[in-house]
C-alpha cells in the first residue's frame, strides 16, 4: 500500500486525524509505538532543529528531503511534510513532488505565501495571487505519479485578506486539483465550520502553541468540522525545554543528579529502538559457524 493511500486510510478511520510533529527518526519511532496514526515533519522544525535557523524560507528542498527520508526509513506511519512554497516555479515544484514521493512521504502541504515566507502565526505575511497559487498546485498535481499521494493546499490568506477571501482561495485551490486544505491561523472555532461547509474537502486545523489559534481539543475541532489536527512542534518545544534545564543543571551544579528524572532511561531508549532484537541478531550471526 502506498504511503499516500495509508495517509488517506488513516484519515478515513479517525475523525479528526491527529498528526504528530516528529523532529527526527527517533521521535518518529516513539510516536509510532505510542499509537500515532500520522506523523509530521515541520518546516520550522527542520530550520530550527537541523540548521539553527528561523522559519523564514531559508531552507531548501534538499534540507527538508534529508530529514523526511530519515523518518520514512525508520517508520511505516504515513508522513505529512511541510514543503513551504514548493521552492520555486512550476519545474521546481514538480521536482519537489517527485523527490518527496520517491522518499516515501505520504502527503505534503504547500502554501500561498510569497517565497520570502514567514511563520503562519507571525504578523506581516504576504500572499501571492490566487492565480499564482493555482499554478503552483497544477504543477504539483501534474508531477505526482501515485494518485493517492496527498497534495494539501495551505492558505495563509485569512490573516491577510479575511475569512471569506481565504475560503474563496481554498475553493480555487481544490478546483486546481488540491486534495485537502490547511486553513492556517484561524482565530475562532466556527471559522473551521465555515471553511468545511464551503469547501467540501478535508480540512486541517493547526494547533501550534503560542500562536494565533487557541488550543482546541480534538472533540471541539471534530464538532467544528475539522478533519485533521496538527501538532507541528509540540514535542520539539517540550524536548527543548527539558534539554535546556539539563544544560543549566550540568553547568550550575556540576552534576546531573537533580535532573536525571527528566531523562528517558537507557532501558526506555533501547525499547523504542528494538535494541535487544538487534543485539540478539548480532549474537546469532557471530555464533553461526563456530
Ligand atoms: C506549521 C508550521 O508551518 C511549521 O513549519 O511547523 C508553522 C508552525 C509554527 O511556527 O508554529 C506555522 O504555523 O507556520
Ligand atoms: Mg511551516
Amino acid at each position: 500500500m502506498s504511503a499516500g493511500l495509508r495517509f488517506r486510510q488513516a484519515l478515513a478511520n479517525a475523525r479528526p486525524l491527529q498528526i504528530i510533529g516528529t523532529m527526527n527518526a527517533y521521535f518518529a519511532k516513539m510516536a509510532e509505538q505510542t499509537g500515532a496514526q500520522a506523523l509530521y515533519l515541520s518546516g520550522a522544525g527542520v530550520a530550527n532543529a537541523s540548521y539553527g535557523l528561523p522559519d523564514l524560507g531559508m531552507t531548501s528542498m534538499n534540507d527538508v528531503l534529508i530529514d523526511a527520508g530519515r523518518i520514512t526509513s525508520a517508520t511505516d506511519v504515513p508522513l505529512l511534510v511541510d514543503i513551504d512554497t514548493g521552492w520555486g516555479g512550476a519545474f521546481n515544484i514538480a521536482r519537489t513532488i517527485k523527490e518527496f514521493e520517491k522518499a516515501g512521504v505520504a502527503a505534503v502541504h504547500m502554501e500561498d505565501q510569497v517565497a520570502q515566507k514567514r511563520c503562519g502565526h507571525r504578523p506581516n505575511k504576504a500572499v501571492v495571487s490566487t492565480e499564482e497559487m493555482v499554478d503552483r498546485i497544477k504543477a504539483a498535481v501534474d508531477a505526482r505519479t501515485d494518485d493517492n499521494f496527498v497534495i494539501m493546499a495551505r492558505t495563509d490568506a485569512v490573516a491577510v485578506e479575511g475569512l471569506d477571501a481565504g475560503i474563496e482561495r481554498a475553493q480555487a485551490y481544490l478546483e486546481a486539483g488540491a486534495d485537502m486544505i490547511f486553513a492556517e491561523a484561524l482565530t475562532e472555532l466556527d471559522q473551521y465550520t465555515r471553511f468545511r461547509e464551503a469547501v467540501k474537502a478535508p480540512i486541517l486545523a493547526n494547533m501550534t502553541e503560542f500562536g494565533k489559534t487557541e488550543l482546541f481539543s480534538t472533540t471541539q475541532l471534530a464538532d467544528a468540522g475539522a478533519d485533521m489536527v496538527l501538532y507541528p512542534l509540540s514535542t520539539f518545544r517540550a524536548a527543548n525545554k527539558a534539554g535546556l534545564e539539563v544544560m543549566q543543571a550540568l553547568l550550575n551544579d556540576g552534576h546531573q543528579r537533580a535532573v536525571v528524572d527528566k531523562m528517558q532511561t537507557r532501558a526506555e531508549l533501547y525499547q523504542f529502538l528494538g535494541y535487544h532484537d538487534f543485539e540478539n541478531k548480532l549474537d546469532q550471526l557471530f555464533s553461526e559457524g563456530k
